[in-house]
């Protein structure tokens, strides 16, 4: 029996738990499938309770940092505080029945499954089919992507999944992939006692952000007792009861109880049935048009469609594709000025291009830098003031194009830079404002006064 309804999400990650509820609550006829948990990675291994761990090992490393300005303090971590504050407040231990109460709350319909399209608005899970007038909507998500190393498949590595679960933190961890989801961690386990080497392909830490940036991670991380092997290769894995052993391609052998594998994520398009849309699943990511559609009668959104694997991202997209599925009008999807933040201390905010891809773009550019520790804010907050802003300016419009903000609160700074870059402030303007003294964010003026050359 084939059920007839308006539209089918298949999964109900953030985009799709969001898409779904809002169709939903417009009044359509609305399936929710959903394979794993509703909510999906960022509220039950990601974003949540990482920052959750975040925000504790951020008090083990100002605790730290106290001697030298408020007077001698200890901290002895408990990592006890910290795993049960995942399960209590942020994953009820990985159960998701707030969430699916929500949503049949809205009046979709739920289904628990994996969801296969078998026909031009057709979705089917195991033995339920259902045919949807309005359209399919994706929202699969990534999956980890992990490296062909010899040795690696089989062993029993951890993904971010069982570094969230963790009931303790490894004596030692070998950290393989130095972006967002390695470092994050890696301070974390480090702050919270464990021996932790990170390994790096790339010549720079988080090479998808400005060189500088990575560097100035990398300068303390390396002070807070963290290994770092940069422009390194792993050539082999081996795991014995002893723990990992992990070889370079410079011949050297890391040895650790545990390793973690944060190499990256990639959607895993394969036997979702695109087929019957004409998709091509052997691209990287699904393809979307600024309306998200893929096809005539299919939609997706999040991190699926490579536009930048966020939370904000996914959820951004979702408004645009429930607009578009009830026949409203409305902006167009637009990515000039993605923010992104690596929640490291110091954090790493940025917004649009770096310099590298403005000038790989063709643009003429003026960049801007100041130091964090320069300013008079960074000044008197001392220790744990390593950090700069930096500024990419397109010299033939007179309008940033991309922004990055390091340090303290780096996060929270970029907000003015991810402004201007959006609305595309003229640079004449952000000089002309008036800049609280003294803020972290008063290092955008110094910056600004660096660009060399002439005003358009
Ligand atoms: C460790 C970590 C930390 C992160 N921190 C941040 C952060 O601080 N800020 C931020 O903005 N982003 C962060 N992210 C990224 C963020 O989690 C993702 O961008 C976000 O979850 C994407 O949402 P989504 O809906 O596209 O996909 P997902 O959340 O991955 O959800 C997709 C869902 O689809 C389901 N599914 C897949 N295939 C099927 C199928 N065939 N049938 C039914 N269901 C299916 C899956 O089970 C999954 O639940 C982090 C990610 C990780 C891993
Ligand atoms: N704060 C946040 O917003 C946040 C936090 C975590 C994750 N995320 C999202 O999740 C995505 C995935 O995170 P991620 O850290 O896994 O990916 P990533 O792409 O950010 O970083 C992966 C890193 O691994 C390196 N690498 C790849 N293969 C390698 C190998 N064989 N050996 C050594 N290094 C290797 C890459 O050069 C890269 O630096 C991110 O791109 C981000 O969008 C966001």
């Amino acid at each position: 029996m084939t059920e007839q309804v308006d539209v089918v999400v298949i999964g109900l990650g953030v985009g799709g738990e969001e898409v779904a509820g809002k169709l939903a609550e417009a009044g359509l006829s609305v399936v929710g499938v959903e394979a794993g948990l509703v909510g999906g990675e960022c509220p039950y291994w990601g974003c949540v309770p990482t920052k959750m761990m975040i925000r504790a090992s951020g008090i083990i490393g100002e605790t730290r940092r106290a001697a030298a300005i408020a007077g001698e303090a200890s901290i002895r971590p408990d990592w006890s505080l910290v795993s049960q504050r995942i399960r209590a407040e942020a994953t009820d231990s990985w159960n998701d029945k707030v969430a699916v109460d929500r949503f049949e709350g809205k009046g979709g319909r739920f289904v628990r499954g994996r969801a296969r399209i078998t026909g031009r608005g057709q979705v089917a899970i195991e033995d339920q089919v259902f045919s949807a007038r309005g359209g399919i909507v994706v929202a699969t998500g990534t999956v980890p992507a992990v490296p062909p190393i010899s040795g690696l498949a089989g062993t029993p590595y951890w993904t971010n999944r069982e570094a969230v679960a963790t009931e303790q933190p490894p004596q030692s961890l070998v950290v393989l992939g130095g972006g967002a989801i390695g470092l994050e961690l890696a301070q974390v386990f480090a702050r919270f006692g464990t021996e932790v080497t990170v390994v790096e392909a790339a010549r720079h830490l988080l090479p998808a952000e400005e060189p500088e940036a990575g560097e100035t991670v990398r300068t303390v991380l390396a002070d807070e007792g963290v290994a770092i092997h940069v422009g390194a290769t792993a050539t082999g894995v081996s795991h014995d009861a002893a723990g990992f052993a992990v070889t370079l391609d410079d011949g050297t052998t890391l040895i650790a109880e545990r390793l973690l594998v944060a190499t990256g994520r990639r959607p895993e398009l394969h036997g979702l049935g695109l087929e019957e849309y004409g998709v091509d699943v052997d691209a990287p990511v699904l393809d979307v048009d600024e309306r998200l559609r893929a096809a005539e009668g299919l939609w997706a959104i999040g991190d699926v469609t490579g536009h930048g694997a966020f939370t904000h991202v996914a959820m951004y997209q979702a408004g645009i594709a429930v607009r578009d599925i009830l026949g409203q009008d409305g902006p167009a999807a637009s990515y000039h000025a993605v923010p992104r933040v690596t929640f490291t201390d110091p954090e790493v905010g940025s917004v649009g291009l770096t310099e590298a891809q403005a000038r790989d773009a063709g643009l003429t550019v003026r960049v801007g830098s100041s130091q964090t520790s320069s300013s008079a804010r960074g000044w008197i907050h001392k220790s744990g003031n390593e950090g700069l802003v930096k500024l990419i300016e397109d010299t033939g419009r007179g309008v940033l194009v991309g922004a990055t903000a390091v340090g303290p609160h780096g996060g929270e700074v970029l907000g003015a830079l991810a402004v201007a870059v959006h609305a595309r402030v003229p640079v004449r303007e952000l000089r002309q404002m008036i800049y609280a003294y003294p803020t972290f964010h008063r290092g955008i003026e110094d910056a600004l006064r660096d660009l060399q050359g002439p005003d358009v």
